[in-house]
């Protein structure tokens, strides 16, 4: 399958310096290439370098109605968006997102056409204790719960283990490889069509690592924070997974 690479801008940007980003990002044959921006962006993203799908940071689990400062998923898909991160980990940690309701934003997702990238992984402490595919598949769990074997076929997951995020250390591709395995197991294991959930890696993903990353059995394109804010960086990573598709 054709190899995902989206960016995840965290809360990052200017109009300005936006426009800067989005005149130097193109499209890139092999490979499909996402931003996720901020949302009061999402306007300004109407205008992007053909091919580039958008996307958003977070969604509501609510359709409408009195959910002060909640987006809904039918207004990200009026703007466009063909996905939606949802349940990175700053959410759960910082924000008390918990597995439940990552599954049922991801439902709401779906629900009105945005494709949700669910995000799972463990913390430095779970890894060490040895725990990290039982986390991950508590998450995963979580999410099956409310989707069902039948729409959890059509979510993107984002292993994104949650000490090589924003700290310049990634994951080795061993580490990488056994997670994709094992959630790709998980995921069969529990009726789910494994082969057709992409599942990228995110965690200090740059140029210099991509390509081996990207080999990485099972690992179907990456979600990138800081090197998505440089678009060199950004279109190095996206070729990266052009070259290895
Ligand atoms: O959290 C991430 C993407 O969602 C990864 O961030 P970094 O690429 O900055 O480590």
């Amino acid at each position: 399958m054709i190899r995902l690479v989206a960016g995840n801008w965290k809360m990052n940007g200017s109009l300005a310096a936006n426009r800067v980003l989005l005149d130097r990002l193109e499209a890139a044959p092999g490979v499909e290439i996402a931003v996720c921006v901020p949302y009061p962006y999402l306007a300004q993203l109407q205008q992007r370098p053909a091919g580039l799908a958008l996307g958003a940071q977070d969604v509501s689990e609510f359709a409408a109605g009195a959910y002060t400062g909640e987006v809904s998923a039918s207004m990200l898909a009026e703007f466009g968006c063909r996905y939606v991160i949802v349940g990175h980990s700053e959410r759960r940690a910082l924000f008390g997102e918990g597995n439940l309701a990552v599954g049922r934003k991801a439902h709401a997702a779906l629900a009105a056409g945005v494709v949700p990238i669910v995000c799972v992984g463990e913390t430095l402490a779970e890894r060490d204790a040895g725990q990290a595919m039982e986390v991950v598949g508590r998450q995963l769990a979580a999410v099956l719960e409310v989707l069902g074997a039948a729409a959890m076929s059509s979510v993107v997951l984002a292993y994104e283990p949650v000490w090589a995020i924003g700290s310049g250390r990634s994951a080795d591709v061993g580490q990488i490889a056994e997670v994709h395995g094992g959630i790709r197991a998980w995921l069969a294991a529990h009726g789910v069509d494994a082969e057709s959930v992409r599942t990228l890696y995110g965690g200090s993903v740059k140029p210099g690592n991509a390509h081996e990353i990207f080999m990485a059995a099972n690992v179907d394109g990456g979600l990138i924070g800081g090197a998505s804010l440089e678009a060199g960086d950004f279109m190095a990573i996206c070729r990266a997974a052009a070259d290895v598709a």
